[in-house]
């Protein structure tokens, strides 16, 4: 299959954000449709411009760009903490031990000793408070939107996102031989569904984010769109919404429009924010009448403390 047309709808959040009650509706309604059908959706006029995308990525490139052994002082060190630096191929979804060609660093509003230090030289701990929260404004009034569909009341998310924990992972996938992503079981990063509520993701411009849309294994490409924020339901929702809103297995792989001249993959970035609600909040299925559920009632907090060490498990085995 081609992907000669653009895959995945494109939303502007605006009318959401600024707009009377008819404006609200319809986004909500075109967010669902989304969800639904594909779990995934670019996002513009989402408040955060352009510029700051760019700022951001400058801060995570000066990070990475730290000699290894100053990043490792951060590693992360716990799962119930994860937070922190994890070297390229430390981390990995795949249960049949699918290698991960990528680097990353996890920064957490609560918890943050293993933040690099407050002040620092491009006062980079600042410089990721503030971006955190801006993820988390957004990440609130998309979940906001999704009650006016659900069926659920406005203030549903109030009292589990004051006290949430969300995840904002900024993300370098160094250059390295096309060859070594040509060997079975090597990505940038492995096929997964994230776990949490959601994800917000930012990329730059080099592309190789690939979406299984329908659940059927044929990926197809996320090209990156500038001033865009991606979109992706993840477990904790799908289990939420009983199956409604579609949690997407995704990936990163070499990018298809490139080969490089000298046979190196280009550098990529990339950030996500992981939305993890307050870790106490029990995720209950919405269950609407004729329905069943094949779900479980379960902990948050407990969710994510077991697949993080799933996937980071082998650091401290
Ligand atoms: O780098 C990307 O585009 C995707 C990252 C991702 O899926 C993740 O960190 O869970
Ligand atoms: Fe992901």
């Amino acid at each position: 299959m081609g992907d000669q047309t653009f895959p995945f709808p494109i939303i502007s959040f605006e009318p959401f954000l600024k707009g009377g009650a008819d404006g609200k509706a319809k986004v909500a309604e075109q967010l669902y449709d989304a969800f639904h059908t594909y779990g995934w959706v670019y996002l513009k006029d989402t408040g955060i411009s352009e510029e700051e995308i760019d700022n951001m990525f400058k801060y995570s490139k000066r990070f990475f760009d730290r000699p290894v052994e100053e990043k490792l002082k951060h590693q992360v060190i716990s799962a119930a903490y994860s937070q922190g630096y994890t070297a390229d191929g430390a981390e990995s979804s795949d249960p049949k031990g699918g290698r991960s060609h990528k680097e990353c660093y996890e920064h957490r509003r609560f918890h943050n000793d293993l933040c690099p230090v407050a002040g620092g030289e491009d006062h980079f701990r600042e410089f990721a408070d503030e971006f955190f929260q801006k993820c988390l404004s957004l990440a609130t009034e998309v979940l906001r939107a999704l009650c006016m569909v659900l069926g659920i009341p406005q203030t549903y998310w109030d009292d589990k996102l004051a006290k949430a924990d969300p995840q904002l992972r900024f993300l370098r996938y160094m250059s390295i031989p096309k060859e070594t992503l040509e060997q079975p079981g090597h990505y940038r990063i492995n096929p997964h569904t994230d776990y949490g509520l959601c994800t917000l993701l930012f990329q730059d411009q080099v592309g190789g984010l690939e979406v299984d849309r329908f659940h059927d294994g044929k990926f197809v490409s996320a090209t990156p769109i500038r001033g865009t924020c991606v979109i992706n339901v993840a477990d904790l929702l799908q289990r939420l919404s009983n199956d409604k809103l579609r949690s997407t297995r995704h990936r990163v792989m070499q990018p298809r429009s490139d080969p490089t001249a000298d046979g190196m993959l280009p550098t990529r970035y990339s950030t996500a924010f992981f939305v993890h609600p307050d870790p106490a909040t029990m995720i209950v299925p919405i269950v609407k009448d004729g329905e069943t559920t094949p779900y479980q009632p379960v902990n948050a907090g407990e969710w994510r403390t077991m697949i993080t060490s799933r996937n980071y498990g082998f650091m401290w085995a």
